[in-house]
């Protein structure tokens, strides 16, 4: 019997759309998205469309959300972004730890961690995305893999912090590649990361602790993702992209 826990539909927009598209697509969606008890909806959008995303989605059930952040406030750390002044404008998540800024940006655990509790820091829920490569996948480690990064990333924080944030389990390999992992091989993956969680924490943490699937992750395959026991949510990319298709993802119940 699946544990109620509210689902997440995230956008990761990654690099894409600027600020007249954002207000476009949000004036497109935010009339027909789900209630937020039934189903909690979020588009994490780049840095520079943050204000027009927060515009167009007040008063509405769409929470937003940013794709990164740095660990410190303030200070001489030229061309990052402050967690203080993303909450100060009224973001809600900030990812953190996307393959893509682990790979290309050279992110490491320490520095994922460091921001998770700048994040918490600033009133704000950090979305810590976690996944293996194919060549870890094939050498039978991604388990092992992956419970290496949760363990890291979450060093230090509070029983309370963990059970309000959101883990992605992303596998690289199914990124953008059109390849998605099995809806089996999903449950499978949330449901060791939901177990690591527990030994690190216990039962009630785990049981709160809301998991998404990413990779791949379009109106065919989601309802079948969001039906399986420890998937919560999916964070997704290229589907995210237009609005009639992040409806239907939103609206996957009905
Ligand atoms: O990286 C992702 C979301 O963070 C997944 O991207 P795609 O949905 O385009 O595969």
């Amino acid at each position: 019997m699946k544990i109620m826990r509210t689902p997440i539909i995230a956008g990761n927009w990654k690099l894409n759309k600027n600020p007249q598209e954002t207000t476009e697509f949000v004036n497109a969606i935010k009339n027909d998205l789900p209630k937020n008890t039934d189903v909690e909806t979020l588009i994490c959008a780049p840095a520079v469309d943050l204000p027009a995303l927060i515009e167009a989605a007040k008063g509405s059930e769409l929470h937003v959300g940013a794709e990164n952040c740095y660990f410190e406030d303030e200070g001489a750390y030229t061309g990052e972004t402050s967690p203080k002044v993303l909450n100060e404008m009224g973001i809600d998540y900030v990812i953190i730890g996307h393959s893509e800024r682990r790979g290309y940006f050279h992110e490491t655990d320490e520095d994922i961690n460091k921001k998770a509790k700048a994040i918490f820091a600033n009133n704000m829920k950090p979305i810590l995305c976690c996944g293996e490569s194919l060549e870890t996948r094939e050498a039978g480690k991604a388990e092992e893999f992956v419970e290496g990064q949760i363990k890291a990333d979450l060093e230090g924080l509070s029983a309370d912090q963990v059970s309000n944030m959101v883990i992605a389990y992303e596998p690289i390999w199914a990124i953008g590649t059109g390849k998605t992992a099995t809806a089996d091989q999903a449950e499978e993956m949330c449901a060791a990361i939901r177990k690591t969680v527990a030994d690190l924490y216990d039962e009630t943490v785990a049981d709160k602790v809301r998991i998404q699937y990413g990779g791949s992750v379009k109106p065919a395959n989601v309802k079948e993702i969001m039906s399986k026991e420890n998937i919560d949510g999916g964070l997704i990319g290229g589907a995210a992209l237009q609005p009639d298709s992040f409806l239907q993802l939103a609206h996957y119940k009905d």
